[in-house]
């Protein structure tokens, strides 16, 4: 949760989005390393604000944890990988969804015909919050009769009301008070609230999703995960054909600015500039770009596999920041069925303690009868490191044998195929996405954006939406508000 621009959200930043950067500044010579969505969004405003933009990217591809998978599946079938729904109220992201005129559908994120299993008793969420005692979790007296929503929000309600009605400024200030409460210390030892057992934590880790990272930042879970995700209000959009149509919506102004599977390898500060070193991954040939000023949006995972030039161009605290910053992991699972079978059933999503945690159904289709991919499995935090001890056909297998519990044994026969995303494998990420730890608010949050001589830094992990695109699209604007303004 970071905001260091001189920039308001969103007005300035939707005004910059339509209307450019301000004209006057003398044109530039930039590199930008990484086309995620935050290199992106950077190169295209300084591209349309007369400066020359160079766009290393790494990779094979453009839209980084953007990712949509089209292959294996049947022509037309894809699955997002990578960032998969669009809060309603992410107003950058939209503002570039209208822009480039893409088509959006409602993203099925929760409902009351959701299965739940949990504690080995599978129901319905509509029966479980009628019936909230079913899952048996064995709770305190008061905490009886209770769903896990209700205990969380009697807990953090003060905090939340206090949040929702202060300035950004007080926000901030009410981050950095409360960074140092973990999620399950803050509900255990609760400062302006009841505390809550042990199992009432538990119970508020799976049935909320964060059963993952427990000990993570409290703040940083409220305000990017729960209050987003499994609030009520939120109301979450996917672009239709693939979220990946966002990113590859800015390649026709950017084809010529774009050079792919140019991994750098060091940055190199100067009095006059900067001079980056890529290695072309196809060839292992070597490449040295020079420019006035380099932005970096890669995270600051794979940024340490960088070499920096004088070291201490960077400095401590920077170091610090970069170094310590946590990213979570990650682990999707994709697969394609020969119909939409479950259309027979008066079932949505599903949520489990089993390792297979959230699968999602796409989005209702007018023909039952055509193969589809289910989001299978997802898992985050320390729930996917379990999928690193299995190869891809044993993660298959426990996925589909926990599927077969709920439809039966139909699922063996109706698979096509498959696919396994772990984004801590990812070379390009290391990880999924950013979230605090206890303290990291406090101790870290002022260094993750701020430039270093020459080097300027954009991506989620600099904004103030942890793990969102709309993280990613405010860094990018941000900083090319920065450089364009030297
Ligand atoms: C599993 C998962 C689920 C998600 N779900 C959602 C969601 O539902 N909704 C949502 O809004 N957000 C979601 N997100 C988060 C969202 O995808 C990210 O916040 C956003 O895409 C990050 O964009 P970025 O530009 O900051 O970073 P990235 O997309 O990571 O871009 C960085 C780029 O730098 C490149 N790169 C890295 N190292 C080098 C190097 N050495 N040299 C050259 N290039 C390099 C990478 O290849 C990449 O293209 C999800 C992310 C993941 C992983
Ligand atoms: O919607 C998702 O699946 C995300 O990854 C968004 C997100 C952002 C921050 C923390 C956890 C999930």
């Amino acid at each position: 949760m970071n905001n260091s621009s001189s920039l308001s959200y969103p007005e300035d930043m939707i005004h910059i989005i339509q209307d450019g950067l301000q004209a006057g500044s003398a044109p530039k010579k930039l590199i930008i390393i990484g086309a995620g969505m935050a290199g992106l969004v950077a190169g295209s405003l300084l591209k349309k604000a007369g400066h020359q933009v160079t766009i290393l990217e790494g990779n094979s591809r453009l839209g980084g944890r953007v990712f949509t998978v089209r292959q294996p599946f049947t022509q037309g079938n894809y699955l997002d990988v990578g960032a998969m729904r669009i809060p309603g109220n992410h107003l950058l992201t939209h503002t570039y969804i209208k822009q480039f005129d893409l088509p959006i559908n409602k993203f099925l994120n929760s409902s009351s015909k959701d299965l739940i299993f949990v504690n080995d008793i599978l129901t319905t969420r509509e029966y479980y919050e009628e019936h909230p005692d079913i899952l048996n979790f064995p709770l305190n007296e008061s905490e009886e009769g209770k769903t896990a929503s209700t205990l969380f929000l009697e807990a953090v309600g003060y905090f939340l009301t206090l949040y929702k009605n202060s300035s950004p400024e007080e926000q901030k200030q009410l981050r950095k008070e409360y960074s140092r409460y973990s999620m399950g210390e803050y509900l255990r030892h609760n400062p302006l609230g009841p505390s809550l057992s042990e199992t009432a934590v538990r119970k508020i880790n799976v049935l909320l999703g964060i059963e993952g990272f427990p000990e993570f930042s409290f703040v940083d879970i409220l305000t990017d995960i729960i209050y987003p995700i499994f609030g009520d209000e939120t109301k979450f959009f996917e672009i239709t054909g693939g979220n990946d149509r966002l990113p590859y919506s800015f390649y026709p102004q950017l084809k010529d600015n774009i050079y792919f599977n140019q991994k750098v390898v060091k940055i190199t500060q100067f009095d006059q500039g900067v001079s980056v070193e890529s290695t072309d991954t196809r060839t292992k040939q070597k490449w040295c770009w020079q420019a006035d000023y380099v932005i970096s949006s890669v995270p600051y995972t794979a940024f340490q596999f960088m070499e920096v030039d004088p070291y201490n161009s960077i400095s401590f605290n920077k170091w610090k920041a970069i170094r310590e910053l946590t990213i979570v992991p990650a682990v999707k699972v994709g697969i394609e069925f020969k119909t939409r079978f479950w259309e027979k059933y008066p079932y949505d999503n599903l949520l489990t303690d089993l390792p297979l945690r959230f699968m999602y159904l796409p989005r209702a289709s007018a023909d039952p009868s055509q193969p589809a991919v289910m989001l299978a499995s997802y898992s985050w935090g320390q729930n996917a490191l379990l999928f690193n001890s299995l190869k891809k056909d044993q993660i298959i297998d426990e996925i589909m044998q926990t599927l077969s519990k709920i439809y039966g044994e139909q699922v063996y026969e109706q698979y096509v195929s498959s696919v396994v995303f772990n984004w801590s494998a990812n070379p390009f990420s290391a990880g999924c996405f950013t979230l605090f730890t206890p303290g990291q608010s406090r101790d870290i949050e002022e260094n993750l954006a701020t430039p270093e001589g020459r080097l300027h830094f954009a991506g989620e992990h600099t904004s103030s939406f942890h793990g969102w695109i709309e993280g990613a699209v405010e860094s990018g604007i941000r900083v090319a508000h920065e450089v364009h303004n030297r």
